[in-house]
C-alpha cells in the first residue's frame, strides 16, 4: 500500500440518500451548447474533421474569430420549458449540461470573467431557467465544467517554471471562484460533471484538486462528482496509486460501455454517449455512423444491466433548437421507455448467466428479474439460466400481458420462455420473471 495524502479517501461506494438516487437513474441526457454551437463544427464552408465543441483548435479557424463568436449569441429559440419537456417525454432522469466547455465561454454571468452570456446580444442567463425548468419536471440536474480554459491567460497545460505555478496558482483560484458562483446560483445543483482535466498542470495539482473537492462538498452537502476531478499525490487521475477511485463514480466510460462487470470494478458508473460517433457540440455534418433508436436502447440496456447508467449527448444549434435526427431518438426512446421503463429505472446488475437474446437487469431490493430482449432465436424459445436453487414462477411480457408467452421449466435447472408463433414486435421487448430462491 502506498502511502497517500491526497489518494481516495472512502473505499467502496457511497452509501447515502443521493447516491442511492443516482444509482436508480438508469437514463440521463447530456447537452452541450455554445459559441461552438454557431458554427457547428464548418467554417468558411469547410467541415472541421473533428469534435465540432473543439473547432477553436483547427487552424483554419483563427482564435479571435473563434473568440469573437459570442458576440453573435443570441438564442431566439431557446426554450428551456421545451427542453425539459422533450427530456421528460424520453423517460430522462437526469440532466449534465455545458456551464463551461474548454473554450471558457461562460453559460451564466459570472463575475470572474468578461466571457460570459452578459457579453452577448442574448444577455440573460441562460443556466438558471434550464435548472428551474428540469427541476420542475422531475429531472436532477448535474452541472458541467470544464477545468481546461483556452481562454484565460493564467491557464497552463504543464508546470514547469515559477512563472508557470504563479500563474496556474491564480488559475486555481479562478476557477474555485466560478465553480462557488455555479453551486450558489444554482443550489438545486445535484453535482458537478469535471472535463479538461488530463493535462499535467492539473496532475500536479493533486492536493488543490482533492481540496477543492472537499470545498464544494461542504458548500454544497450531498454534492455528486465523479471521478475526473481529482489527482492523486503522484498525477494518477481516477484510481489512486493504490488502485482506489477517487470520486462517487467512475466516470472514465466516454463513448464506451464496459464488456463485462468485472469491467467496472464494483464501482457505480455512468457512459456518456455522442448519437453520432464523435462530436458533442452541434455539428451540422454528423461524423460516420448515427445510431439508429434501437441501439441507444440496447446501449442502454447493456449499461444498465452491469450496473449503470447511459447518458445520450444531444447538441442544440446555436438559436437552441434541436436537429431532427435528436428529436425523433428522444421520441422513439420515449415510446420504448412508457412500456418498458421497469426495466430500467431502479435497477441493477442480476448477475445472470448472459444469454444471446440480450440482457438481465433486476429490481434493486426485489426478487424481480427482466429480460431486455434484442435477438429472438430461431427456435422461438429464450432460454433462462439463473443460479443454482432460483427458479423463475412467472413470466410476463411488459406491455402486452395478453401475449401467451409460456414458460418450460428444465429439469437440469433453468427455463425456456416460448414465444408465440411469429411473435415480432420490430423493436427491442422486456419481459418481467418473478422468482424465487428454493429453501
Ligand atoms: C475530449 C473531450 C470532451 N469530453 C466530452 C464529454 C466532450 O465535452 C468533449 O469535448
Amino acid at each position: 500500500k502506498i502511502e497517500l495524502q491526497h489518494g481516495a479517501h472512502r473505499t467502496g461506494k457511497r452509501t447515502d440518500a443521493d447516491m442511492q438516487t443516482w444509482r436508480t437513474y438508469g437514463l440521463g441526457q447530456f447537452i452541450h451548447w455554445g459559441a461552438y454551437s454557431l458554427l457547428g463544427g464548418k467554417y468558411n464552408g469547410e467541415y472541421y474533421n473533428g469534435a465540432a465543441e473543439w473547432i477553436r483548435v483547427w487552424n483554419k479557424v483563427p482564435n479571435a474569430v473563434y473568440d469573437n463568436l459570442y458576440k453573435q449569441f443570441n438564442p431566439q429559440q431557446y426554450n428551456p420549458t421545451q427542453w425539459a419537456a422533450m427530456a421528460k417525454q424520453m423517460g430522462v432522469k437526469y440532466l449534465t449540461f455545458t456551464t463551461k466547455h474548454h473554450d471558457g465561454f461562460c453559460l451564466w454571468p459570472s463575475k470572474t470573467t468578461s466571457y460570459t452570456i452578459a457579453g452577448t446580444p442574448y444577455k440573460k442567463d441562460i443556466i438558471k431557467p434550464l435548472v428551474e425548468a428540469y427541476t420542475k419536471a422531475g429531472i436532477d440536474v448535474y452541472l458541467y465544467f470544464s477545468v481546461m480554459d483556452w481562454s484565460h491567460p493564467d491557464w497552463r497545460y504543464d508546470l514547469k517554471t515559477r512563472e508557470d505555478t504563479i500563474a496556474f496558482d491564480r488559475f486555481k483560484k479562478f476557477t474555485k471562484d466560478q465553480l462557488t458562483e455555479l453551486l450558489t446560483l444554482y443550489p438545486e445543483t445535484k453535482g458537478l460533471w469535471f472535463d479538461g482535466t488530463w493535462d499535467n498542470s492539473w496532475k500536479k495539482s493533486g492536493a488543490f484538486t482533492d481540496s477543492l473537492e472537499q470545498y464544494l462538498k461542504a458548500l454544497r452537502p450531498g454534492l455528486i462528482i465523479g471521478s475526473r476531478l481529482r489527482a492523486d499525490d503522484l498525477g494518477n487521475r481516477h484510481n489512486d496509486a493504490n488502485g482506489l477511485l477517487m470520486g462517487d463514480y467512475e466516470q472514465g466510460w466516454e463513448r464506451k460501455i464496459p464488456k463485462t462487470y468485472a469491467d467496472v470494478h464494483g464501482n457505480d458508473w455512468d457512459c456518456v454517449m455522442t448519437i453520432p460517433e464523435n462530436g458533442w457540440g452541434y455539428q451540422e455534418k454528423w461524423l460516420g455512423h448515427w445510431k439508429t433508436s434501437n441501439e441507444l436502447i440496447e446501449m442502454l440496456a447493456q449499461c444498465v444491466s452491469l450496473g449503470g447508467n447511459l447518458v445520450v449527448n444531444f447538441g442544440p444549434k446555436g438559436d437552441g433548437s434541436f436537429r431532427p435526427e435528436e428529436m425523433t431518438a428522444a421520441k422513439d426512446i420515449g415510446a420504448w421507455m412508457k412500456i418498458n421503463s421497469n426495466a430500467i429505472y431502479n435497477c441493477e446488475y442480476a448477475g445472470w448467466e448472459k444469454q444471446d437474446w440480450g440482457y438481465y437487469t433486476k429490481r434493486t431490493g426485489e426478487n424481480k428479474y427482466y429480460m431486455i430482449v434484442f435477438n429472438v432465436p430461431v427456435s422461438g424459445s429464450l432460454k433462462v439460466q439463473p443460479p443454482r436453487n432460483w427458479t423463475v414462477t412467472k413470466a410476463t411480457l411488459l406491455g402486452d400481458a395478453t401475449k401467451n408467452i409460456s414458460l418450460e421449466k428444465i429439469d437440469y435447472g433453468g427455463s425456456f420462455i416460448h414465444l408465440p408463433k411469429g411473435f415480432s414486435t420490430g423493436k427491442p421487448f422486456v419481459i418481467e420473471l418473478e422468482t424465487q430462491k428454493a429453501t
